[in-house]
């Protein structure tokens, strides 16, 4: 016999669970369904244990900004990559534990196995059909790995395997330089690891402002071998692999690909719903209530690749949890547009990225950092941000950056462009001294310049002293 119930979720990652955190206020009766293990990519495989790595690569690697502090010794300190990958794993599990909790309490109604659709209410999962009043396709996705290059075995990792290994060898290449791509490059190189990183791109960590793009290629190529322009192609070879790439090849132990993600749809039965998929089988979703055209159906998460990012994920779930349980479907407005690349110097987009700008209409200004005074006396004198605005209304729209405390100066910016601010307005605002975003204020003082001034008293246009103790 088949059983109704009001709700399936399938996946169990941070848009599952958002979505059952919503579905549990307004119903019990609602099954989740999840394949392989429990845990959530971005515990498990994902952010997490990338910044339990990157925070310890960073570590290591700022001894080498010692000497000039007047800190002597430092070359006698020494990385056990073992150790490292040890409290990865240590301090992972307990992220891991903690998204269980969301979980372990459902019994029955928490299912493991691979779920299939029927229909647009019927859900198959372990030989056994599901009924649903409403379904959530939460099911995330997985690195792409090119066929071929999987034969290679051990020799080719992804991020679902780099954390699981005892050791890193002592010669690895990253292939695909985006966020992902060189995040860990710069995290293996400064834990001691010989890299030699390849994109196909020009453009690396998803930055799409060629500005910024050359500071953060200059800043990362002085710490590991960058080639750019070709698709990299793999061979066996008697220890390893070699990675050729136009004109360069390299031989090494092992191979990080991180070409990207695919989302897990295939397979997923998305042709029985009745509707067009496009040529990567994806059905069209509104992006401010997640439904599948008017079917009781919403497509969540990485799974729906709008914006493959944590809390966009959560957002989606929380959306769709909220939608399967109410009479009628509602559109949430989405947030401002924010990503961040954890290297160092940090790389960061806010708002519109420099590739959608319509340059007719907007003015643009840059801050190096190379002089700031506060960057200076951290050894984080590296850096550029470039603000783009409004060239009629004055409003911030967007930046982007590979600069110190990128994490940082983003968020600000991000819920100034979500406020809609002008320019005149951040400019208002107070900056204490010594600070990095006293930088920050310097790029928006070049916006000021070209905007018409404002009426009234304000502070805003005062300019820089061009003096680096002062600001
Ligand atoms: C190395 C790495 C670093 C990252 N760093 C960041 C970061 O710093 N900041 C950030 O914002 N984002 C980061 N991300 C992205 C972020 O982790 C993802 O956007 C997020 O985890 C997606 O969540 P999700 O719920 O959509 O998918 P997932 O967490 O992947 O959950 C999907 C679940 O569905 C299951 N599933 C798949 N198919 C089926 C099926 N047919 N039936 C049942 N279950 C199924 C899967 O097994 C999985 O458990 C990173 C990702 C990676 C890989
Ligand atoms: N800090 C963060 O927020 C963070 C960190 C990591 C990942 N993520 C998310 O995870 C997703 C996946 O990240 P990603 O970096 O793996 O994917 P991505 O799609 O952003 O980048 C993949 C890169 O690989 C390159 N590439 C593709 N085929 C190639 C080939 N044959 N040879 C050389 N280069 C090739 C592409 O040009 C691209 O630059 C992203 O969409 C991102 O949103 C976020």
């Amino acid at each position: 016999m088949t059983e109704t119930v009001d709700v399936v979720i399938i996946g169990a990652g941070s848009a599952g669970l958002a979505a059952l955190s919503e579905v549990k206020k307004r119903t019990q009766n609602v099954i989740i369904i999840n394949d392989g293990a429990w845990g959530t990519t971005c515990a498990r495989v994902g952010c997490m244990p990338s910044k339990l790595l990157i925070e310890a690569a960073n570590a290591f690697h700022h001894r080498g900004t010692f000497e000039e502090f007047g800190i002597q010794g430092a070359d006698q300190l020494t990385v056990d990559r073992s150790a490292v990958l040890r409290r990865v794993r240590r301090l992972r599990d307990d992220f891991v534990a903690s998204t269980l909790k969301a979980t372990d309490r459902l019994g029955e109604r928490a299912i493991t196995g691979r779920a299939r659709l029927l229909g647009p209410n019927r859900v198959q999962v372990n030989g056994r059909e599901i009924v649903a009043r409403q379904i959530i396709i939460a099911t995330g996705s997985r690195p792409a790995v090119p066929a071929p290059w999987r034969a290679l075995g051990a020799r080719v990792q992804t991020t679902d395997t780099l954390f699981e290994q005892t050791t890193l060898p002592d010669r690895m290449a990253v292939v695909g330089l985006g966020p992902l791509g060189v995040e860990l490059a710069q995290a293996i190189s400064r834990l001691g690891v010989n890299v030699a990183a390849f994109g196909r791109n020009p453009l690396v960590a998803g930055l799409t402002d060629p500005d910024v793009n050359t500071v953060a290629l200059k800043s990362l190529s002085r710490e590991f071998a960058i080639h750019l322009g070709a698709d990299a192609e793999l061979t066996a070879t008697a220890n390893g692999v070699r990675v050729s790439a136009g004109a360069h090849t390299v031989d090494v132990d092992q191979v990080l690909v991180a070409l990207g993600r695919r989302p897990n749809i295939d397979d997923l039965g998305l042709e029985t719903l009745g509707v067009a998929l496009n040529d990567k089988g994806m059905p069209k979703i509104d992006r401010t209530t997640l439904q599948i055209a008017d079917l009781p159906i919403f497509l969540a998460g990485d799974a729906n690749a709008e914006r493959p990012l944590l809390h966009e994920a959560a957002d989606d779930g929380h959306i769709a949890g909220i939608n399967v349980t109410q009479p009628t479907v509602t559109c949430y407005a989405r947030r401002t547009s924010l990503a961040i690349v954890f290297a160092e110097p940090g790389m960061a987009m806010v708002g519109s990225s420099f590739s959608a700008l319509d340059t007719t209409s907007c003015i643009t200004s840059a801050v190096d950092f190379s002089h700031q005074g506060r960057a200076l006396a951290g050894q984080r004198n590296t850096g550029l941000i470039r603000l783009y605005a409004s060239a009629q209304s004055g409003r911030l729209l967007g930046a982007e950056m590979c600069a110190p405390a990128a994490e940082h100066m983003a968020h600000l910016l991000a819920l100034a462009i979500d406020q809609a601010l002008t320019v005149h307005d951040m400019l208002r605002m107070p900056f204490y001294h010594p600070v990095l975003e006293e930088g920050l204020r310097n790029a928006l003082r070049g916006l000021a310049k070209q905007l018409p001034t404002t009426a009234g008293f304000d502070l805003a246009h005062c300019e820089s002293l061009h003096i680096e103790a002062l600001e």
